[in-house]
């Protein structure tokens, strides 16, 4: 059973509907499957992954999460449906004064006791845990730190800890890169993927940073102006592909950066990780 399909799925907010932010989508997206969602500034790519974790409530077309309507579901059975996803947002939403550890064990609390979780509140109830999934985003010093003392970068790795923790079997990831260096960002990718493929969950992970999408991900889903503009296997993603996705946007570099040739154009024009 795929972990998603979507047929003709158009999406509006609701302080713009007249302006859909997707629209008619078709995606099947099998259970472990690994795919990069790639696009410019306001190509949908946020409220895909908030509508695939039940966060958006589609306008029109067919959603079908795990084999269910989420949406014709009572409010019960999708709660239900919805701990079998996390979402890690680009800005984690982690309580300021809480100590890391808190944070990341918070993760748990879906499958924990009203009692259990708040005894966990005083006394983290299985620090180790956080401590080892911290450590794969090398931020295990951190397991006793304050929320608000943390970086940009190191509050992201932290919201990317929760993940490892939860049970889910879709792992959605919103621009997890945007506060990292290179070898960071290199090393979450990798621990993503491994993690998901480890546990057989899917993984679907939106990246301005195009060129690691296509280094780390076999199916790319290319969004432009709310549609999907392309959805292939990323040996068939050309670069004249990635310049049309990207025509007409600002590159992600200072102004009087020379381009050498239209090639390196592209690479500058849409690597926000250079
Ligand atoms: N809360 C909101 N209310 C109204 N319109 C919204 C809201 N959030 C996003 N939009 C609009 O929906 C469209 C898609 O936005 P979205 O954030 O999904 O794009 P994105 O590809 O994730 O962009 P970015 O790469 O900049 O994060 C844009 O036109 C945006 O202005």
């Amino acid at each position: 059973m795929p972990t998603y399909q979507l047929q003709n799925l158009t999406v509006r907010h609701l302080r713009a509907p007249s302006a859909p932010a997707l629209q008619t989508i078709n995606l099947t997206i099998e259970q472990g499957e690994q795919l990069a969602l790639i696009g410019p500034s306001g190509a949908g790519k946020t409220t895909l992954l908030a509508t695939l974790s039940l966060s958006h409530k589609p306008a029109e077309g067919s959603f079908h999460a795990f084999g269910a309507d989420p949406w014709a579901l009572g409010e019960a059975a999708r709660h239900r449906l919805r701990a079998q996803l996390f979402l890690a947002p680009q800005t984690p939403p982690l309580p300021p004064r809480q100590r890391v550890v808190t944070a990341v064990l918070a993760a748990r609390l879906p499958q924990w006791s009203v009692w259990r979780a708040l005894v966990s509140l005083f006394k983290p109830d299985d620090p180790q845990a956080a401590w080892q999934a911290l450590s794969r985003f090398n931020l295990g010093d951190k397991l006793y730190s304050r929320v608000d003392r943390l970086s940009g970068g190191e509050r992201q790795r932290c919201g990317l800890a929760r993940l490892l923790l939860s049970p889910a079997k879709a792992l959605l990831v919103d621009e997890p890169l945007s506060a990292l260096d290179p070898a960071l960002s290199e090393l979450t990718l990798a621990t993503l993927r491994e993690e998901a493929a480890a546990r057989n969950a899917t993984l679907i992970c939106s990246l301005h940073q195009v060129e690691l999408a296509l280094a780390h991900f076999p199916r790319i889903v290319a969004l432009r102006n709310g549609r999907v503009e392309f959805d292939l296997p990323r040996e068939q993603v050309t670069p004249q592909m990635i310049a049309a996705l990207y025509q007409g946007e600002q590159p992600a570099v200072a102004d009087d950066t020379p381009h050498e040739d239209d090639a390196m154009a592209v690479k500058l024009g849409v690597g926000a990780c250079l």
